[in-house]
C-alpha cells in the first residue's frame, strides 16, 4: 500500500518550522531525510507519523533519544508488553532479536536507567521491529551507539526488513549513513524539502545549496555504518 501525505505543515510559537511538504512512499522503499541540524528533519518525522497513523497506517518510531520512547518509571518488560500490544506482533523472536542486538544480558525487570544509553537505544530499535508495520521511522537511530554496534544494528534492521513490505524512513544528518542505507534522499533546509531524488544522483550531482554543503564534507564517505 502506498503511503501518501500532502501539505504537512507545522507552526510552533508563531513560527512555521515546516513549510507545506508532501511525500509518497511505496512498500519496501528506503528513504533518507538529510539536512543540517535544525533544518526540520525530526519535525517532518513527527508530522509524518501523526498523519499516517491518523489515516490508519501502522508506523513504528525509533526517536532520536530513548528518553522519548521509554518511561523512566516503567520496567523494560512493561515497555515490551505495551509495544507488543500496540503493534500486534506475533512474528518476533525476542531472544534472537536481543541476541543479535547484543542486549540479551539486559534485566527486563529493571527500569530504563538500569540499562546503558546504548542498550536502551537498541531496546527501542528492537521494539520497533515487532510485527510488520507499514513504515518504520528511524530518527538518528545510531547516534547513541559506537560505530561497530551502530553498523551491526543497521545491518540487523536491514536483514529484518528484507522481503517485508515495511517502508523505512531514515532521518539523519550523517550523509555516510544515508549513502549506505537508502536508495532515495530528501534534503531539507530551513523547514523545506529543497531537493529529492535517487541517493546516488544527489551524492554525485547535488543541486541545492544545502545538498552541496552536505556533500562538500568528504569525511561523510568514511563513516563505517
Ligand atoms: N516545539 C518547538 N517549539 C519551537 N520551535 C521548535 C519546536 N520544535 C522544533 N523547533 C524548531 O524547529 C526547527 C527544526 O527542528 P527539528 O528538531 O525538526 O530539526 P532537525 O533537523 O531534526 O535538527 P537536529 O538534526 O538537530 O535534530 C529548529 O529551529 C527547532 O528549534
Amino acid at each position: 500500500m502506498t503511503l501518501t501525505v500532502s501539505g504537512l505543515r507545522v507552526v510552533r510559537a508563531g513560527r512555521t518550522i515546516l513549510h507545506s511538504t508532501s511525500l509518497s512512499m511505496s512498500p519496501g522503499d528506503r528513504m533518507g531525510l538529510v539536512g543540517s541540524s535544525g533544518s526540520g528533519k525530526s519535525t517532518v518525522g513527527h508530522a509524518l507519523i501523526d498523519d499516517l497513523r491518523g489515516q490508519g497506517h501502522s508506523v513504528s518510531h525509533v526517536p532520536q533519544s530513548p528518553d522519548e520512547a521509554l518511561d523512566p518509571l516503567r520496567s523494560m518488560a512493561f515497555h515490551w508488553r505495551e509495544a507488543e500490544r500496540a503493534l500486534g506482533g506475533v512474528d518476533v523472536d525476542r531472544a534472537a532479536l536481543f541476541s543479535a542486538l547484543g542486549i540479551d544480558g539486559g534485566d527486563m525487570g529493571k527500569r530504563p536507567w538500569g540499562w546503558s544509553r546504548g542498550m536502551q537505544q537498541r531496546f527501542v530499535i528492537a521494539m520497533a521491529l515487532i510485527g510488520t508495520p507499514d513504515l518504520i521511522v528511524l530518527d538518528e537511530p545510531t547516534s547513541a551507539l559506537d560505530p561497530v554496534v551502530a553498523a551491526a544494528s543497521m545491518d540487523l534492521l536491514e536483514r529484518h526488513l528484507q522481503g517485508r513490505d515495511t517502508a523505512m524512513m531514515l532521518i539523519t544528518h550523517d550523509l555516510g549513513l544515508a549513502a549506505r542505507r537508502v536508495s532515495q534522499l530528501m534534503v531539507m533546509a530551513e523547514g523545506r524539502v529543497v531537493e529529492r531524488g535517487a541517493t546516488e544522483d544527489i551524492l554525485a550531482r547535488p543541486q541545492s545549496v544545502a545538498a552541496r554543503a552536505l556533500t562538500a564534507h568528504k569525511s561523510w564517505a568514511m563513516v563505517p555504518c
